[in-house]
């Protein structure tokens, strides 16, 4: 399933249309593979140098480019894995509605805490990203008041995990969810979490 067109009241900005342009995406799962791939690596000083010199080179290509925060793309390419922002694990969305959502993902060795399982810090960026994009759908924009999590199991890296998010009930401005990540049958980790709509003119 594609990611809703229009959450909380954000259009989020396509940059590349069916008429073509930049293919951002792609240039998003480069930057994926290069943070992974840079984590897992053990190079021989002449690659570290040529790939500091061309990473170095990188930077100074888009550099010029910088725009303030509403030109971004970064962040709001929702219909790309993790809206497009190289921070957010990749999450395909197979189910969505006002009320649930359910989630796919897979974590390469850039999120790797040690011994194979994933950064603790790392499961409430997915959580915060999953409900809040569900507390915003169909609604006013909220922003997370708290996130409380529960870590069951580790979490594997380089596996396929499955996110489900659901909306327990909303009282007024508050909109409190559930979040679970699972790996097959296990249940890795859990949490709730309270989101507040925004009042006008509030950041
Ligand atoms: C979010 C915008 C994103 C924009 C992106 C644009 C385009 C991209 C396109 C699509 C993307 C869509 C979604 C984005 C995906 C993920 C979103 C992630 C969301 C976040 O990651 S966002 C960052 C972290 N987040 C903060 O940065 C919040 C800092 N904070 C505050 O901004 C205020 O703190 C606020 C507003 C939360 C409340 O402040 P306030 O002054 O408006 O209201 P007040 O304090 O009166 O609370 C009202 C009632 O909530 C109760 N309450 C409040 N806090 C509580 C707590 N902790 N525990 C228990 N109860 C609590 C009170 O007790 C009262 O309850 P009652 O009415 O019953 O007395």
């Amino acid at each position: 399933m594609s990611e809703p067109g229009n959450i909380g009241g954000f259009r989020p900005r396509r940059y590349r249309t069916d008429g073509g342009g930049p293919d951002f995406g792609r240039m998003i799962e480069a930057l994926r593979r290069i943070q992974d791939g840079i984590t897992a690596a053990d190079a021989p000083e002449g690659v570290v140098t040529e790939v500091a010199d061309m990473l170095e080179k990188v930077a100074a290509a888009v550099e010029p480019y910088e725009v303030d925060e509403e030109g971004m793309i970064a962040g709001r390419r929702v219909d790309l894995p993790g809206r497009g922002q190289a921070l957010i694990p990749p999450l395909e969305y197979d189910e969505w509605d006002e009320d649930h959502v359910v989630a796919r993902c897979s974590m390469g060795r850039f999120y790797l805490g040690a011994n194979g399982a994933a950064h603790g810090g790392v499961i409430p960026l997915v959580f915060d990203e999953v409900l809040g994009r569900l507390a915003n759908t169909g609604r006013p924009v909220s922003r997370t008041a708290y996130l409380h999590v529960n870590f069951r199991a580790i979490t594997p890296i380089d596996a396929p995990l499955r996110v489900t998010g659901t909306v327990v009930r909303i009282e007024g401005r508050k909109r409190f969810l559930t979040a679970a990540l699972h790996h097959g049958d296990t249940l890795c980790a859990d949490g709730d979490a309270l989101f507040v709509a925004l009042n006008p003119g509030q950041p």
